[in-house]
């Protein structure tokens, strides 16, 4: 076996020389910084919360482009220190709406030139490099009128460099099959497999670097964001951004080609915003163009300015002279430029959740609520969303043959019911089998991008149970690779609210009914726990709490986005439930994961509604409902205590992990904001009492 790495050393003779940064980085970071903070005045009763926050960012979201672009604060960024804003260089003047499909064909590729260009401008020059469509390796696409049309119009005027006397090539939009000839020529590491996917490989990074994320702190997203302790938001002072946007400008012109993506995000029409990625690697162009909204060639035609630009530098390391930067690795996020850095790491999914972190901000200034959740739909219109943090089972329980898929991972809540905020699925492919996974397993082909898989050398037969690159091996795919997916991606509005924690103590119950206070408490507390790693003789599970199950991407304070979902559940009628798709009969180590089709069916009987109808009784603690039935499920597993051998041992490690969950929550109750700052007895009661 081998992976797409152990290629680049020697195809004949494998040498894995990889440096496995496990996916638990993620996991990690809410160790790191325990969530903290609570503080609306949370009375279920009069649940209309109204948190007003300022709007003066929004506002520039909506405002037109004109006056985003004087170009007189570049000088004022060459000041070094001097505060002023820089202005963005992304949008570009007049071309919103102007790309009618009136104007000649000409035109508009004139106007798609001038736009590129000024999303590669670099700072230091007052235009964007001149720039080029097509592949440079074909000297044919690059036909001597268009170059000298494009010269004669951005003539340089000042600092003349060498990156200015070139051209800079851009392939946009390119079709999977254009990405994997890309891939496969220049991108060492890059195979096709037995089922025709794309194999790849991320570099040393194979899952997030949270603390590596900085974001734009300046006079408005001071009093916006949720910033100190426990907070994802680590600051960074806009000269920093601009000294690594920058090094990823001039990274990517220095460069023969690069690939341009313009796509959208979120499938409800109203609230859909225009993301442009400018990447150096066909995998990340293809990565996209599977998990953002893939535009129809006259939508393509009539894009005009994107709302929001990456620019994935990623094969490129920051400099860590640079303020702010404790690594190799930054991923830098400017609301007010609308634009996002990315250097030192080519794992893909920051991209995706790098977006999800500015919808996390823009969706609530809207009153629409962003999600951290899969979601599917029966075939009666009933709606479920699906919490949890990575690994507890968010894509695999949305992908569900007998229902409609809606998204895996990322939607919005709004007046109108929910959306897909993406056009694809990221499931995580270790272990995959197609007899429990049918869907997953039947969309890894042609067009999916397959991260640090291990395959055989000849037959191209990927080995799921290698886990020598990586434990977070990844699978990218079109959301429409899955036959029963939902198209267009939208909903009504939910009907069930499902918890995923994936309980490696083994204590909690395989399905509990939540109140409304539970289901806040659950969802503010955001626990799953993990076991530590894949070595051997690591037996203790490692508990984690993450605000709203993504604490990594929220950008608000928690508590903003719990009395939204409060608020919808109670004015929808959602009902909650807490699902531990985790261990059964002892902790990691002595007992097993619970079984994925008794998680299924567990599932299907809170979908068909029958599970509401059950017997509950409540257990000790946790004060949770548990059913004494479920249909296809045994009975004694419902209740853990049955399953473990040694009862003290169960005892005392629910009562452990009812006490990392009060200490987890005690940051919440002793945090004073708002007008009462206190919670309301009904939330803290909802926690474990003991
Ligand atoms: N009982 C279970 N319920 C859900 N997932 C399970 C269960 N047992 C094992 N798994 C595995 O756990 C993983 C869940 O990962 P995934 O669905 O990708 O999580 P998420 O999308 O929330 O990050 C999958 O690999 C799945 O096969
Ligand atoms: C891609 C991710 O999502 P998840 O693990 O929740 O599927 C991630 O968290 O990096
Ligand atoms: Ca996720
Ligand atoms: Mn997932």
């Amino acid at each position: 076996m081998i992976s797409s790495h152990d290629t680049i050393v020697n195809y004949k003779r494998p040498i894995k020389m990889y440096t496995v940064i496990d996916g638990a980085a993620a996991n990690k970071f809410a160790h790191d910084a325990p969530f903290i903070s609570i503080s609306f005045p949370f009375s279920l009763s009069l649940f209309l919360l109204h948190f007003r926050f300022k709007l003066a960012i929004s506002e520039r979201w909506q405002e037109t482009e004109a006056d985003t672009r004087t170009e007189s604060s570049v000088s004022g960024m060459e000041r070094h220190g001097t505060k002023k804003k820089s202005a963005p260089t992304t949008p570009i003047k007049g071309t919103q709406g102007a790309f009618a499909p009136t104007i000649s064909d000409e035109e508009r590729q004139k106007q798609q030139l001038q736009s590129i260009s000024a999303s590669l401008a670099s700072l230091t020059r007052e235009t964007g490099p001149k720039v080029v469509k097509g592949d440079p390796a074909r000297k044919s696409e690059t036909p001597k009128h268009v170059a000298h049309a494009h010269e004669h119009h951005f003539t340089p005027t000042i600092s003349v460099s060498d990156s200015s006397l070139k051209f800079t090539h851009f392939l946009y939009n390119l079709s999977p099959a254009e990405l994997y000839e890309q891939a496969i020529k220049y991108e060492k590491g890059s195979f096709i497999t037995e089922t025709g996917a794309l194999a790849t490989l991320s570099g040393a990074k194979t899952g997030r670097s949270p603390r590596d994320k900085r974001v734009v702190r300046d006079e408005t997203t001071e009093d916006d964001l949720w910033w100190g302790k426990g907070s994802p938001n680590i600051e960074m002072d806009e000269h920093t951004f601009m000294v690594n946007r920058e090094r990823a400008v001039d990274y990517l012109n220095s460069l023969d080609k690069v690939y341009v993506n313009d796509q959208f995000l979120n499938w409800d029409q109203e609230n859909r915003i225009k993301v442009r990625i400018v990447s150096a690697r066909a995998y990340h162009s293809l990565f996209m163009h599977n998990m953002c909204i893939r535009p129809t060639p006259e939508e393509l035609e009539n894009f005009g300015t994107p709302d929001f630009t990456i620019y994935n530098a990623g094969q490129f390391p920051c400099n860590r002279y640079t303020h702010y930067m404790t690594s190799s690795t930054s991923i830098d996020l400017n609301l007010a430029r609308r634009e996002m850095v990315i250097l030192g790491t080519q794992y893909a999914g920051e991209m995706k959740k790098g977006l999800f972190s500015v919808m996390h901000y823009l969706m609530p200034k809207r009153q629409i609520l962003s999600l951290h959740s899969g979601c599917n739909m029966g075939k009666d219109g009933d709606v479920a969303l699906f919490f949890g943090l990575s690994g507890t089972g968010k894509t695999t329980l949305s992908t569900d043959h007998n229902r409609l898929l809606i998204g895996d991972d990322e939607h919005c809540w709004s007046e109108n019911g929910v959306s897909n905020i993406e056009g694809g699925c990221y499931a995580k492919c270790i272990d995959l089998s197609r007899e429990k996974e049918p869907d997953i397993w039947n969309a890894i082909k042609f067009g999916t991008v397959l991260e640090n898989v291990v395959f055989d050398e000849h037959t191209r037969e990927v080995d799921y149970s290698d886990k020598s690159v990586t434990e977070n091996t990844r699978a990218a795919y079109p959301i429409e690779y899955i036959p029963n997916a939902k198209i267009p991606c939208v909903g009504p509005h939910p009907k069930n609210v499902i918890l995923l924690a994936c309980d490696a103590f083994g204590v909690l119950p395989p399905v509990s009914k939540l109140s409304l206070a539970q289901t806040m408490y659950h969802f503010i507390s955001g626990y799953t726990a993990l076991v530590a790693g894949t070595e051997e003789g690591v037996k203790e599970p490692q508990a984690t709490f993450s605000a709203c199950f993504g604490a990594a991407f929220i950008m608000l304070h928690p508590t903003k986005y719990a009395a939204m979902l409060a608020e919808k559940m109670l004015k929808h009628g959602a009902t909650g439930w807490l699902v531990n798709t985790g261990w059964s009969g002892g902790s990691y180590g002595s007992g097993n994961r619970i079984k994925l089709p008794y998680t299924r069916k567990i599932i299907d009987a809170i979908h068909s509604g029958s599970l509401l109808e059950a017997n509950y009784k409540k257990t000790k603690v946790f004060g949770l409902e548990i059913p004494t039935e479920v249909e296809g499920v045994p009975s004694e597993i419902l209740e853990p205590m049955n399953t473990w051998a040694d009862k003290n041992a169960y005892n005392a490690t629910l009562l452990k992990l009812a006490g990392l969950f009060k200490k987890n929550f005690e940051t919440f109750t002793n945090y004073k904001i708002g007008k009462d700052g206190k919670l309301t007895e009904e939330i803290l009661a909802a926690g474990p009492i003991f």
